[in-house]
């Protein structure tokens, strides 16, 4: 690296962590009423071994943890998590929101983003961010449309490298998953900052992040632009750069399995756009007619 912009995370305090988990068992147990002789007993291990781990000195199997969380009734998931306790209402709220089916989880996600949406509804249909799998076709269609709106055309993946002070590589490589992440949001939120319209060709793995894809949707009418996997892969070998899929016989195998994987998170968009076997031209003039959105340049020109 030559530059100190992008800083790896300090290094995990594990300590501390074990230190918070002993002390989080030890209170959902005397919550419970529950003495440490009789939790040791359910979830099988000994009374010693539960009072190491209760005061940090533990760092038990997630077997041994998933006997534990059983023994004091809750989902490891509640016993391991990291960070600080969750409000109260917002476990209320996850326990409510279980009860819901599919089709009404989706019903209370629109309701509470309507009660609770940030910006107005106006604002967001002047943010278009297009999401898909590499060689969509998003920086292409991305490009012709901003153009045609008449508002500026951004490049998620450029932006982050501009902001970082960090080639792409460098941060996959060298930073890891989490550092680009951070890269990846931190860029987001500026460009909400400082552009109140505009087309934005997000980065592909964008939606793998529950807290910006939430924000994503929240803050910008989206497209998903698809393609078929071949079409996919045709397009990204034309580029030369394989990434995410390893640059190996196995490409064509990793690209249809990160495309499934990734198939409902990038469904969450509003509108779904195929540029199979479309021109760049067709699918500008179809992305305009499902997006509907106030044409600048043609106000300006009616004025
Ligand atoms: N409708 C289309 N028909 C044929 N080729 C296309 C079409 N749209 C884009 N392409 C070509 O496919 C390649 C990938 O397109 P583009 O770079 O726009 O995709 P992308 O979704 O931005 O991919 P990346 O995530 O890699 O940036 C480019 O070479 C582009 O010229
Ligand atoms: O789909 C992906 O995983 C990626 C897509 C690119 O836009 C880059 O953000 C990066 O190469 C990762
Ligand atoms: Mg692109």
């Amino acid at each position: 690296m030559t530059n100190d912009r992008v800083k790896p995370l300090p290094a995990r305090d594990s300590d501390a962590y074990l230190r918070r988990l002993g002390e989080r068992v030890r209170v959902l147990r005397s919550q419970r009423g529950m003495t440490r002789k009789a939790l040791a007993q359910h979830a099988r291990v000994s009374e010693r071994y539960l009072a190491q781990m209760e005061i940090g000195k533990g760092n038990c199997s997630i077997v041994l943890l998933r006997r534990i969380a059983r023994a004091i009734g809750l989902p490891v998931t509640q016993l391991v998590h990291d960070g600080p306790e969750p409000p109260l209402d917002l476990v209320l709220l996850s326990q409510f929101l279980e009860r819901l089916s599919p089709a009404e989880l989706a019903d209370a996600r629109a309701l509470l983003s309507e009660r609770f949406r940030e910006p107005e509804p106006a604002d967001r249909n002047r943010r278009i961010a297009l999401i898909g799998l590499r060689g969509g076709g998003k920086s292409t269609l991305g490009k012709l449309l901003a153009e045609r709106l008449g508002i500026p055309f951004i490049e998620l993946d450029r932006e982050i490298e501009r902001r970082s002070g960090a080639s792409l590589s460098e941060l996959f490589d060298m930073f890891g998953q989490e550092t680009f992440r951070r890269a990846e949001r931190e860029a987001f939120d500026a460009i909400l900052r400082e552009h109140p319209q505009f087309v934005m060709a997000t980065s592909g793995s964008i939606v793998t992040d529950p807290g910006t894809l939430e924000r994503l949707l929240a803050s910008c009418m989206t497209v998903w632009v698809r393609a078929e996997p071949e079409e996919h892969m045709r397009r990204v070998m034309a580029q030369g750069d394989m990434r995410p899929m390893a640059n190996s016989a196995r490409s064509m195998q990793d690209l249809v399995s990160i495309l499934k994987s990734r198939e409902p998170l990038y469904a969450k968009a509003e509108v779904v756009l195929t540029t199979t076997g479309k021109s760049p031209e067709q699918n500008l003039g179809e992305l305009l007619r499902q997006i509907a959105v106030p044409d600048n340049r043609m106000r300006a020109r009616s004025a």
